[in-house]
């Protein structure tokens, strides 16, 4: 009797062991590593595809954008109990879109961020992607407007190249060259609509041209030694050419001391005239002009403000951003997990002669004061 009982207790431990091993092994089939729903593995996934490592404030790597774009959407799609999320998440549509779903389109941009250069534009996309409701396009920029040889490549082309979005979803798109573009504002609106809105955000030039110096420098290295009119820049194709030396202070500089304005360092913080172009194309109210600093000191006031210019449910939230003392920047906090812009944005700004700065400050007055002018307002650098 005992000895059949012991037979019966070993069959059944080894069923549970089985029932358990089956189950675990069903996990794994059906989830990510991380316990997360198959989905957000990134396999179907359309939206980003390049693959920007995220940091947490210890600047350990470990997770890719895709990947904590899509937790962080599971996350909400899932279980997320907060009210303020409820309120506007139609959930049917807060599915990663796939081009398996009919209703899933590639759509010509509705908005554009045209630029500045080193004015935040990375930032802005970085954490914009977040808003469920947006669907940014997956190459980091297109330049479809401003390069001949990506024009010539036809609209259909540029639309292929935005991410599947939902129906109720926005897509946008970000190239900072447009800004200074010539061609770039009548092709968006004949190309695009004239509806597009428009984003610019603006910096102190001064302190843009040293940013843009470090920029051109690391990707150019010196080999910019003498301006260079790329293949590329043929009329009516005006891009600003850059002259690149050994320092800022001769780059920006002449031999007899006069600041080089054609040099694409100084020309395109000639903010004033640029955005004139613009003006003359779109109406005033569909372009938001953002000061570059209140996205760098108070990100929620920026996005709330691109929120309520894109009509977009408002979404960002205080503890959404994360001040990292190691980046001297915001960053991004969802689901608990930290992400901040890579290397190449908060770079170390070279000590510049002070003489040279005052020079750089006198020669954009007269441009700063037109820009306060045409848009009816002031900027944390005007005094
Ligand atoms: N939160 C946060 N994190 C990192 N960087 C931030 C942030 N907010 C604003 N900025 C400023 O963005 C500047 C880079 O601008 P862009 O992203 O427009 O550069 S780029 O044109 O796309 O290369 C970058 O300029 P530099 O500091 O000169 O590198 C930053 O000052």
């Amino acid at each position: 009797m005992v000895a059949r009982i012991r037979l019966v207790a070993v069959f059944c431990t080894f069923d549970v062991l089985v029932f358990v091993l089956c189950i675990l092994a069903f996990r794994t089939v059906t989830h990510g590593r991380n316990n997360k729903p198959s989905f957000v593995s990134g396999a179907n996934l359309q939206q980003s595809i390049y693959d920007i490592s995220l940091s947490n404030d210890t600047g350990n790597h470990f997770v890719t954008e895709n990947k904590t774009i899509l937790s962080f959407h599971a996350s909400v799609y899932g279980n997320d109990s907060s009210t303020s999320m409820k309120t506007f998440i139609n959930r049917t549509d807060y599915r990663p879109c796939s081009w398996k779903i009919t209703e899933c389109r590639r759509k010509l941009p509705q908005a554009i961020v045209i630029g500045v250069k080193k004015c935040g534009t990375g930032t802005l996309r970085y954490f914009l992607k977040f808003h469920p409701q947006v669907a940014f396009n997956a190459d980091e920029e297109m330049h479809y407007f401003n390069i001949p040889s990506r024009h010539a490549k036809g609209i259909q082309w540029y639309r292929r190249h935005m991410s599947l979005s939902w129906p109720n979803q926005l897509t946008i798109e970000k190239t900072p060259r447009y800004f200074v573009s010539s061609v770039a504002p009548t092709g968006i609106r004949d190309e695009i609509s004239p509806k597009t809105k428009i984003i610019v955000l603006l910096r102190d030039p001064v302190k843009r041209s040293i940013s843009d110096y470090l920029a051109v420098r690391k990707t150019e290295g010196l080999t910019l030694q003498n301006p260079v009119n790329s293949s590329n820049q043929l009329p009516p194709y005006t891009d600003p050419i850059y002259d690149i030396k050994s320092s800022f202070e001769n780059s920006v500089l002449d031999l007899n001391g006069d600041i080089k304005s054609w040099n694409g360092l100084i020309n395109i913080g000639l903010y004033s005239n640029h955005l004139r172009r613009w003006l003359d194309v779109f109406p005033r109210q569909q372009i938001l002009v953002l000061d570059s600093d209140t996205l760098t000191h108070d990100p929620l006031k920026a996005f709330r403000l691109i929120e309520q210019f894109l009509d977009l449910s408002p979404f960002f939230r205080p503890e959404h951003f994360y001040f990292s003392k190691r980046k001297g920047f915001y960053c991004l906090k969802m689901s608990g997990k930290v992400s901040c812009q890579g290397s190449s944005k908060g770079r170390t700004h070279p000590t510049v002669d002070q003489s040279v700065i005052d020079k750089l400050k006198a020669f954009y007055e007269p441009y700063d004061k037109e820009l306060m002018e045409l848009l009816g307002r002031n900027f944390s650098w005007i005094s």
